[in-house]
């Protein structure tokens, strides 16, 4: 039933879900994560030239130039042989999604259509483990121990993005630069969007949509023991 390695992308607007929705389809379906946001952190904390200079338009709200990112992104990509995958954050405009078209072929574009009033107030209180991109949120899915990652217990950090006026740009970013993308995918038939205002209720509808594409964890597992 499934022939194929999934190539999957996850969108939405910054504070949508996609970090907490990917944590869910990684553990239920084992696909590979590739946070283009995580990425970047993981780059300014090691100080890479790259990372260094993408700080610069992340703490403005801004977005870091296409070639950059389409490089980066790129270059992962290329590690991941064998395993399907999940892109979180990229592409974000459109000529992150030709370049990467070029390349590759996507099978489907998942979006979450989740309202800019319910985002804003989430980003506020967002909370992230820089090491693995886990995310909590202090009024909805707090530590276990404040201010400390619930696996390995390292320090929590509140990303300098999240601050309201830096929101409020990259919110409008969204809007200009990302949201262009919604028509470029259903263009080409692989847009499946998700409404809602809370991942619970939005994660079952994913997770039954990608159940039509990728095997769960728990049928890959049986498929070995057979
Ligand atoms: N109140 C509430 N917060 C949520 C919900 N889903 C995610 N969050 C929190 O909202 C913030 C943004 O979510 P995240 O997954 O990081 O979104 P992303 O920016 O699209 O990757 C985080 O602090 C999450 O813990 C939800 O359904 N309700
Ligand atoms: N594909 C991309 N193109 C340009 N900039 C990006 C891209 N992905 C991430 N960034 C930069 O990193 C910041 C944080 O990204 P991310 O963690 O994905 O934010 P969020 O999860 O809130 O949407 C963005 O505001 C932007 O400055």
């Amino acid at each position: 039933m499934f022939s194929k390695l999934l190539r999957a992308i996850i969108m939405g607007p910054p504070g949508s879900g996609k970090g907490t929705i990917s944590g869910r389809i990684v553990h239920d379906f084992g696909m590979k994560h590739l946070s283009s946001g995580d990425l970047l952190r993981i780059q300014i904390m090691n100080s890479t030239a790259a990372g260094l200079e993408a700080k610069k338009f992340i703490d403005q709200g801004a977005l870091v130039p296409d070639e950059v990112m389409v490089q980066l992104i790129l270059n992962e990509l290329r590690e991941i042989t064998n395993h399907s995958w999940l892109l979180d954050g990229f592409p974000r405009t459109v000529p992150q999604a030709e370049a990467l078209s070029d390349k590759l072929d996507i099978d489907v574009v998942m979006n979450l259509d989740v309202p800019f009033e319910t985002i804003k107030q989430r980003l506020t209180a967002r909370w992230v483990h820089p090491g693995s991109g886990r995310v909590y949120n202090l009024d909805w899915n707090p530590p276990q121990i404040p201010g400390k990652d619930d696996v390995t217990g390292e320090e929590l950090i509140q990303r300098d993005d999240d601050k309201p006026e830096t929101v409020t740009a990259r919110l409008r970013n969204y809007e200009n630069q990302t949201k262009p993308l919604l028509q470029f995918y259903s263009a080409a038939g692989k847009l499946v969007s998700f409404h809602g205002t809370e991942s619970n209720i939005i994660y079952p509808k994913v997770k039954d949509f990608l159940a039509t594409k990728i095997p769960a964890v728990a049928d890959q597992s049986q498929s070995v023991k057979q």
